[in-house]
């Protein structure tokens, strides 16, 4: 019986797009405006998110059913398994005929992601070498946010260091000398990948994909560095903050270990190191959701929400939110970028019967109930 599962030839390697950017830099708003392309009908998307309901589902409209959410932690450590597992049942599935047939598979990681460990993941695991081919690492830069980012959360640098393009958002909403430095900055940080400014994610996809295979060796060095350590964080699984690492002249870090983890990735789930790996990207990172039952009043929920942006904006790294509002028929979506507020827009409809409103936070060094605590204060508000 012929195996249909066999791999192909390498030509013939189904290309893998890596989807990337820090929290809220318009992925899905591009990826969004990426599948309505004609071209872009045969194409699988990976969506994971980072919280506790993935809200992005309900935001991405015109995904079919073939879309995959996977649900259950951040891409890059937590779900590493499932996206292996995920992609090879794909495979299969689609060689069988069960699923709609694809020729591409597009790859959105959560906002915290490092996207290291996924490029990893292609590039070593046999199954996946021998099907699918990396074709490219698109991450998306908020234009808007992007200094305060590459200052404070080393991701987005990495984020941006490991891309073979870089989709400059956002621009609309900064002077031109602010955004040329913003694309001088990312050309700093990763000299090959070209800065295309995309606007609301208009951009043709043929601009982003077939970049080409992706060659560690094109990188620049910082890449490299970060891949080994992964690598090396792969059989260890703890090595990333380690306490008295030191930064030698060379720049490199040297680990006191002693012996070689390298060698052995037989063992890589098999102990219980990975369990605190669990979202470490930041430990001071929470992501949680507030549930409201009942509707709000409109003179209620858009000021509460305007002071929370306005007085915690710092550590509120990403909110979205769906609404229940009194005196409008349809639900509200509402977007935040640390300060930045975005306007809210009406969907067309409930993405299913639950009607209460949802707020899907991400903050840095609050907990959730202390968060609720603060909301409801300005719920309680009252307004002239
Ligand atoms: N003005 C402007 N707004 C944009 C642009 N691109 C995206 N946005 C807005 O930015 C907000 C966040 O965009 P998303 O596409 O949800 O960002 P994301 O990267 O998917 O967010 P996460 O899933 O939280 O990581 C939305 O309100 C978008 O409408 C742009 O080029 N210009």
């Amino acid at each position: 019986m012929p195996d249909d599962t066999a791999p192909p030839s390498p030509l013939e390697r189904m290309p893998v797009s890596i989807l990337t950017g820090f929290l809220g830099s318009g992925k899905t708003t591009l990826l969004k405006a990426l599948l309505a392309h004609p071209g872009m009908n045969r194409v699988a998307v990976i969506i994971n998110e980072f919280g506790e309901i993935g809200l992005d589902h309900t935001l991405i409209e015109s995904v079919d059913e073939d879309a995959i959410l996977l649900n259950s932690g951040c891409l890059c450590c937590t779900v590493r398994g499932d996206l292996l597992d995920t992609m090879k049942s794909l495979y299969k599935r689609r060689a069988k005929g069960e699923v709609a047939d694809f020729d591409r598979i597009v790859i959105e990681t959560t906002g915290l992601a490092d996207p290291a460990p996924i490029l990893h993941t292609m590039m070593s695991d046999g199954f996946l070498v021998t099907r699918f081919t990396l074709d490219g690492v698109v991450t998306v830069v908020d234009a808007v946010n992007a200094m305060t980012q590459f200052d404070r959360q080393f991701e987005s640098v990495k984020q941006a260091a490991v891309a073979d393009r870089v989709v400059l958002t956002k621009t609309d909403l900064i002077p031109e000398e602010a955004a040329q430095a913003v694309e001088q900055r990312i050309t700093a940080i990763n000299p090959a990948a070209p800065v295309l400014r995309v606007i609301s994610g208009d951009i043709d996809p043929a601009e982003l994909f077939n970049a080409g295979l992706y060659n560690p060796m094109t990188k620049s060095s910082d890449v490299q560095r970060w891949l080994k350590e992964e690598a090396y964080r792969d059989t260890e699984g703890h090595v990333y903050h380690r306490p008295g690492e030191q930064e030698a002249e060379d720049g490199h870090h040297h680990h006191d270990h002693g012996h070689d983890h390298s060698h052995d990735h037989s063992h890589d789930h098999a102990h219980g190191h990975h369990h605190h790996d669990v979202n470490r990207h930041d430990d001071h990172i929470r992501a949680f959701c507030l549930t409201f039952d009942e509707p709000f009043p409109w003179n209620k929920i858009a000021p509460a929400l305007d002071m929370l942006v306005q007085t915690h904006g710092a550590n509120l790294l990403r909110m979205k939110g769906i609404l229940n509002v009194v005196e409008i028929d349809q639900p509200v979506v509402v977007h935040a970028v640390q300060h930045l507020f975005h306007p809210p827009a009406k969907l067309d409809a409930w993405p299913d019967d639950d009607r209460r409103s949802k707020l899907v936070i991400i903050a840095r060094d609050m907990e959730q109930d202390q968060m609720t605590r603060i909301f409801n204060s300005y719920l309680a508000l009252e307004f002239a």
